[in-house]
């Protein structure tokens, strides 16, 4: 461990969130710190001493918080970026949100609720295999680089796995249990048994597996909760520098990737990256057992884009496998294919970059364009396009209306299109219309948004009359309850009506 690392920890007992911690929780929830004036009973220093001693035996509860982190779109280099090449990805409007929720100190269970998926399951904290992951061989800290599952460790919880949605359809049961392993895995590396029971109830406006990142969310999320519970985060606040905003966005983002290997099998991780960090990267991950090459891209251009969702589900699971079969098979001619690939994503950010790149002028567009043209050719020739995919090229190239790609992992999902310049509305209802008539479903959202954020407490302004007293406190009911991606967005969203609402804090990694 460096003396950063060091530091950063200890360090944000002294400043940042985690002071905000005590005095929050000592406002809002009041009961657990109680009077920490001291200035009330003038029984001299012996008693206030005693008194401090006291009330260092009660750890107090956390507040109920929530974190935030935003889908993506790949622009180029999907299912490339898996074998080492390049990926541009830049993060999308469209977010997940996660309420923890820390129970009373009897309760000694932790829970997940997933209702997107139609998921609840708690487990008792005590009966969790702990001394399996806490022992020397195999103990992991939140500051590790993990770069593979351990298959002891997979399998030690495997037997509270296979107990998940009992009774439900194969299929479902599948997901639930994915959803269970990965969360178990993550939380017994970084926790143990001392942690507080807990509910983690997550909400998302990303349509699941359309290729725009959902599970990637998800363990950015539960990445960032865990790792705040357990204070081994500081920030994010205002007067963090940069550098320190860095290596707290880096540790979010390295816990993500286990979430997702334990999801996906065999993720790159520009996924977790671009989810965590916001705004737009140029990924690449040479070698699986160092941390990968990430560019931040600030100044990515607002390209004019439609998003597409042909409401075919796939498993990004299954259509890497898909590459990495064919690979296998035919392995110089799907080199040559992958290079292609890297050609096209390095070509598309030379011109992004360019002094005169325009996002008004057709000629800069056309660029860029005509590489997200080459790049879906070459994902069709690895096999992981989809009719449906192909039909939304066939209605925008018959209109002349933009250059379009798969995004994502393929075999359905997303299709973005770059716009032409210049179209007219006319043209672009009549696409909208029969996309509509034929069953897909269009997505309005901007490019290069914020990445993680955390909301500490879950209370927040929303122009009604809980404002005057500080803002409405965001609880289990009422985030259920709220209703579709709309209440979801009025009650919780990172952005309101007027830009980013009070509240919500991200780490300021911009420089
Ligand atoms: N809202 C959600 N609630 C709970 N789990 C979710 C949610 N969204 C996604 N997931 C998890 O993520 C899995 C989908 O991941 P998958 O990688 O196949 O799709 P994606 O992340 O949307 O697409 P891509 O990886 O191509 O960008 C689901 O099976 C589920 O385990
Ligand atoms: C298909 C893929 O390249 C992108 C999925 O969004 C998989 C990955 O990079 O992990």
């Amino acid at each position: 461990m460096t003396q950063r690392e060091v530091n950063g920890v200890n360090g944000l007992h002294q400043d940042g969130l985690e002071s905000n911690h005590i005095h929050i929780n000592g406002s809002i929830n009041g009961s657990a710190n109680g009077n920490t004036n001291g200035t009330t009973n003038g029984n001299g220093v012996k008693s206030e001493v005693r008194k401090r001693m006291d009330r260092k035996k009660s750890s107090p509860m956390m507040p109920t918080f929530m974190v935030s982190a935003p889908g993506k779109v790949i622009v180029c280099g999907e299912h490339a970026v898996v074998h080492g090449k390049a990926a541009i990805a830049a993060s999308i409007s469209l977010r997940s949100y996660l309420l923890v929720t820390t129970l009373s100190k009897s309760k000694r269970t932790v829970t997940l609720t997933f209702p997107d998926i139609d998921f609840n399951h708690t487990w008792n904290i005590d009966e969790l295999p702990w001394s399996t992951f806490s022992h020397p061989s195999k103990k992991k800290y939140y500051y590790d680089l993990v770069t593979e599952l351990d298959p002891d460790l997979v399998a030690a919880i495997q037997p509270l796995v296979r107990d998940v949605s009992l009774g439900k359809p194969a299929e479902i049961r599948k997901v639930h249990q994915n959803s269970a392993g990965s969360f178990l895995y993550m939380f017994l590396n970084l926790g143990s048994q001392s942690f507080p029971g807990c509910q983690y109830t997550l909400r998302s406006t990303i349509p699941i597996g359309a290729g725009l990142g959902s599970s990637a969310t998800i363990a950015v999320c539960m990445s960032a909760a865990l790792l705040l519970q357990l204070r081994t985060l500081s920030g994010p606040h205002p007067d963090q520098p940069p550098e320190e905003a860095r290596l707290q966005v880096e540790r979010i983002n390295r816990w993500a990737f286990v979430y997702e290997m334990f999801i996906h099998g065999n993720p790159s991780g520009v996924d977790n990256t671009v989810s965590t960090q916001g705004k737009a990267v140029m990924f690449q991950r040479k070698d699986y057992s160092k941390p990968p090459s990430v560019r931040p891209l600030w100044d990515f251009p607002e390209l004019p884009l439609l998003l597409v969702d042909t409401r075919t589900a796939k498993s990004t699971a299954a259509e890497v496998e898909k590459v990495r079969k064919l690979k296998e098979a035919h392995p110089k001619l799907v080199g040559s294919i992958l290079d292609a690939v890297d050609k096209v994503t390095t070509s598309a950010l030379e011109l992004i970059e360019r002094d005169d790149f325009n996002t008004k002028s057709e000629e800069s567009l056309r660029g860029v364009g005509e590489l997200m043209n080459i790049n879906h050719g070459l994902l069709v020739s690895l096999g992981v396009s989809h009719p449906r995919l192909e039909r939304v090229r066939e209605l925008v190239d018959h209109e002349g209306i933009g250059w379009t790609k798969l995004t994502g992992a393929g075999g359905g999902g997303c299709s973005i299109t770059l716009l032409r310049p210049g179209v007219s509305r006319q043209k672009l209802d009549k696409l909208e219309r029969q996309l509509e008539e034929e069953g897909y479903q269009k997505f309005e959202t901007t490019l290069g948004c914020d990445g993680v954020g955390v909301l500490w407490p879950a209370v927040l302004r929303n122009g009604m009359d809980q404002d005057e007293e500080g803002g409405m406190e965001i609880d289990l009911e009422n985030f259920l309850r709220a209703e579709g991606n709309e209440g979801v967005e009025r009650l919780v969203g990172v952005h309101g009506d007027n830009g980013a609402r009070e509240g919500w804090k991200f780490w300021g990694v911009e420089s």
